[in-house]
């Protein structure tokens, strides 16, 4: 038994699963979760002292490598000024400034914890301004676990339970609750034309990720945005982004910045905070200001702007905001790409890529999905013997064909040759 598996052993004693959050179970490929010790760049070593090529990057925050040197220097010095203090600061103002330059759609903006708590926050604002209840989600979107959202919901839901029925994809969501909850395939215009038809002045809001990464990686079509911009803007339904993935990922501006879109509310996470717990929505004023103490919305957070987290936050957004960032972090996404797939078909095995910014999805199949149905069509088993075969050779994928994939300005030339040779044994042995 190795340190991992003691670790393993030991944890599942005293956490659920031994993991605090599901997606780091190992569940749909089955053996050892890896307990990690340190990170450096775009790797991290485990209990066993093995190094691996990280290409999860904690789900997206560590874009610009792990400990970069700039923001662990910021974070200490924040830290010897107090972790938290519940009372306003200069970098809070400073931070929703700089989102908000970044983000032109973020007129104003409220910082929070966890993209959960941004997501749950933007819908009850989105009920509270409209006067309504129902909500759109699409199927495979995952947007946190809030009750509302938990419906044929992405991500650890897709991979565990049986997310095909239009109920609570978790125990514990009430029927009553997510009644209010209407689910429809990405990208298909047609249903959306049709629930906005027959519903469109009872709808609250539809909430949306804008490139869908907790389905693999799913691409909107433009004509499937473009009638969700003017159906909600003609019925006066709140559009919302979740950008907690694609935010400073995809693209300085976010996905929106790509997409030519306007959103009325945006969520943030991940990137935002560098690494450490911190997350904002925000959008139009007129929309923010419904929020307390200003408006009726209640929604508030012992930890909400937290110093550390704005500092870590601050810096992040500094290094990435730097000439040639998101060319560089694009140019070496889509080369790991390009180099993946050249390997699999010469192991003539079916395999597709897509990839936007510093994310990327790749498929056993013939063709890169447009929906949750044909996500859930490709080969699984091909992918978890090469999710193993990669382990083997140093390289952490997510462990689940239902995630995205991420990278970092660290991951360079060097470290995407060594991914490719890696696959290129992996295909070999499948
Ligand atoms: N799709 C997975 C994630 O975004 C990470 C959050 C989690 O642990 O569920």
């Amino acid at each position: 038994m190795g340190q991992n598996d003691v670790l393993f052993e030991r944890a599942q004693k005293t956490i659920p699963g031994g993991v605090n959050s599901p997606v780091r179970a190992f569940r749909q490929v089955g053996g050892t979760p890896r307990f990690v010790t340190r990170a450096k760049g775009p790797y991290f070593w485990d209990a066993e002292d093995k190094r691996y090529i990280d290409l999860i990057m904690s789900w997206g925050p560590m874009i610009v490598g792990h400990a970069h040197p700039e923001v662990v220097e910021a974070v200490q010095r924040a830290a010897e000024t107090s972790f938290s203090y519940g009372a306003p600061t200069e970098g809070e103002i400073e931070l929703a400034e700089r989102l908000c330059e970044l983000m032109p759609s973020v007129e104003q903006v409220r910082m929070v914890s966890s993209g959960t708590e941004a997501t749950m926050s933007a819908l009850r604002l989105a009920r509270g301004h409209t006067g309504r209840d129902l909500i759109i989600k699409f199927e495979g979107c995952y947007h946190g676990h809030a009750d509302s959202l938990l419906v044929k919901a992405g991500s650890g839901l897709l991979t565990f339970a049986d997310s095909t029925q239009n109920a609570p994809s978790s125990g514990g969501v009430p029927h009553d609750l997510v009644k209010h909850t209407l689910v429809l395939p990405y990208n298909d215009v047609a249903a959306l034309e049709e629930v906005f038809k027959n519903q469109g002045d009872h709808i609250a809001a539809v909430i949306l990720e804008p490139i869908a990464g907790n389905m693999n990686l799913i691409q909107p079509a433009s004509e499937f945005l473009g009638a969700m911009r003017s159906l909600t803007a003609k019925h006066g339904a709140v559009l919302i982004y979740d950008e907690v993935m694609t935010g400073f990922r995809v693209a300085l501006g976010g996905a929106q910045s790509l997409q030519g879109i306007t959103p009325d509310l945006t969520c943030l996470g991940k990137v935002m905070g560098g690494g450490m717990p911190m997350a904002a929505f925000g959008g139009k004023k007129e929309i923010m200001s419904k929020l307390a103490p200003l408006g009726n919305v209640y929604q508030a957070g012992t930890l909400s702007g937290n110093p550390v987290a704005v500092a870590s936050g601050l810096k992040t957004l500094e290094i990435i905001s730097r000439a040639g960032f998101y060319e560089c972090l694009t140019a070496q996404t889509e080369k790991l790409m390009a180099g993946l797939k050249q390997a699999a078909d010469k192991a003539h095995i079916p395999f597709a890529v897509d990839s936007v910014g510093g994310m990327f999805g790749f498929y056993f199949a013939s063709k890169v999905p447009t929906s949750f149905e044909e996500v859930t069509k490709t080969n699984i088993d091909a992918f978890k013997k090469f999710f193993h075969a990669m382990l083997d050779e140093g390289v952490y994928l997510a462990p689940s064909a239902y995630e995205a994939g991420f990278t970092s300005i660290a991951h360079d030339n060097e470290v995407v040759a060594a991914i490719i040779t890696a696959a290129e044994k992996a295909f070999k042995r499948m």
